[in-house]
């Protein structure tokens, strides 16, 4: 018997997520696009055993439905959906970054012995479209479900398993908290990098040189800056709410710094960063959380030409796959040294062990 699997929106994570499935035991996975240009795409990068402009074909017969779409479009997939004659145990299922909306809005479409089950894999990157997809996305990574208590346990069970096939770590959560949450750890510091990047390309506007100083640190801590502005418009419209109260309380610790400053408060400044320092250092090391981590090493490196091409040869032959590689003239700590930034934990390692048997330092 097969299972089928249907992914509406073959896109970053919908393409990650037929990756998991295709070619596993008894799965067909269809992709449905909106458009024909990206079904020209998405059946190029073989991510897909079929797809389909039709909705319908699409629809029916599927075992499993994933919305893939961004969070503004999911209501009229829902809809349209609804109006479908889908298979009777059909799970519906979605992907978007925020939950409650999309929970309330299945309450309103019912559709007899089919059920919508919210879902939000944690893990992505600032890229998007399918050309970004890898089935290794959602691994070590949390997948949020969140379930509405009429949705039968056996349809719970039977989403859980198949998402086995992505190695993501389920966790079942009420969609309001999944809001409060994910806005506070992930929608949040969008906005302030955003809003932080904006700031200085304002200055950068009368003087070029915060262009060039801004190159590595502030590069890497404002990335998410770069994520697709569609897909976080509807994502933050879709959590006005919550984000309104969270920006309030940042205000406050925004307000809480000028205060510090004004009054010349040092004492104020240091229990700040001891606050936070004590924090952060509980927080779970190198676990996929909801901010995709940059899995990167530091190795010391002469000075001569030819050493980037030397040391992405060496990784290269190992099949290692390097994601940036950088020299950096001067680190206050570490002098002479090329960063190398790899997208999982497996290949920083393994680029790590392979070059410290060359006789490289290595430095995390
Ligand atoms: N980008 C990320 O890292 C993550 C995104 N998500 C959620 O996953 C969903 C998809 O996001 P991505 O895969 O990143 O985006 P994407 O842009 O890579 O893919 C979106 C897909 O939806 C299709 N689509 C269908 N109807 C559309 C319409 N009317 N307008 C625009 N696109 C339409 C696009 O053609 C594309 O294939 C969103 O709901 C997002 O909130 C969830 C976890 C991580
Ligand atoms: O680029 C990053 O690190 C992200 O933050 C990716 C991401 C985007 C949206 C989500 O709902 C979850 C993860």
């Amino acid at each position: 018997m097969t299972t089928k699997v249907a992914i509406f929106g073959v896109g970053l994570i919908g393409g990650s997520l037929a990756l998991c499935l295709k070619g596993k035991p008894g799965i067909t996975v269809i992709g449905h696009s909106h458009r024909p240009e990206s079904m020209t795409r998405i059946m190029e990068r073989g991510v897909v055993d079929a797809a389909t402009l039709s909705m319908e074909e699409a629809a029916c017969d599927a075992d499993f439905i994933f919305l893939c779409v961004p969070v503004g479009n999911l209501e009229s997939y829902l809809k349209q959906l609804t109006q479908l004659p889908l298979k009777q145990g059909c799970i519906i299922t979605d992907v978007g970054s925020t939950k409650a909306a999309v929970a309330s809005c299945a309450q309103g479409f019912s559709h007899p012995g089919v059920h919508f089950i919210g879902g939000h894999p944690m893990a992505g990157s600032e890229r998007s479209g399918v050309d970004a997809a890898t089935s290794l996305l959602f691994e070590n990574a949390f997948y949020v479900l969140t379930p509405s208590p009429e949705v039968p346990e056996e349809a719970y069970v039977r989403l859980e398993q198949l998402l086995t096939y992505t190695r993501a770590q389920i966790v079942r959560v009420e969609p309001m908290l999944h809001d409060e949450i994910v806005g506070a750890i992930s929608h949040l510091p969008h906005i302030i990098a955003v809003a932080l990047v904006n700031q200085v390309r304002d200055y950068n506007e009368n003087n070029e040189l915060y262009r060039m100083l801004a190159a590595g640190g502030f590069r890497d801590i404002t990335r998410i800056a770069s994520s697709d502005p569609i897909i976080w418009r509807d994502i933050l419209l879709s959590n006005r709410d919550v984000l309104l109260s969270l920006l309030r309380d940042w205000n406050q610790e925004v307000g809480g710094f000028i205060s510090m400053l004004e009054g010349m408060d040092g004492p104020g400044i240091e229990k700040a960063f001891e606050k936070a320092n004590l924090f952060r250092s509980e927080l779970p090391e190198r676990r996929k959380g909801a901010i995709t981590s940059l899995f990167d090493i530091y190795i010391d490196v002469p000075d001569h030409p030819g050493i980037i091409g030397q040391i992405a040869t060496e990784l290269g032959v190992r099949k290692i796959n390097l994601s940036n590689i950088q020299i950096i003239e001067s680190r206050e700590d570490v002098p002479g040294v090329m960063r190398l930034s790899f997208r999982n934990e497996g290949e920083m390692e393994r680029a790590k062990e392979h070059l410290q048997t060359l006789g490289y330092t290595v430095h995390m």
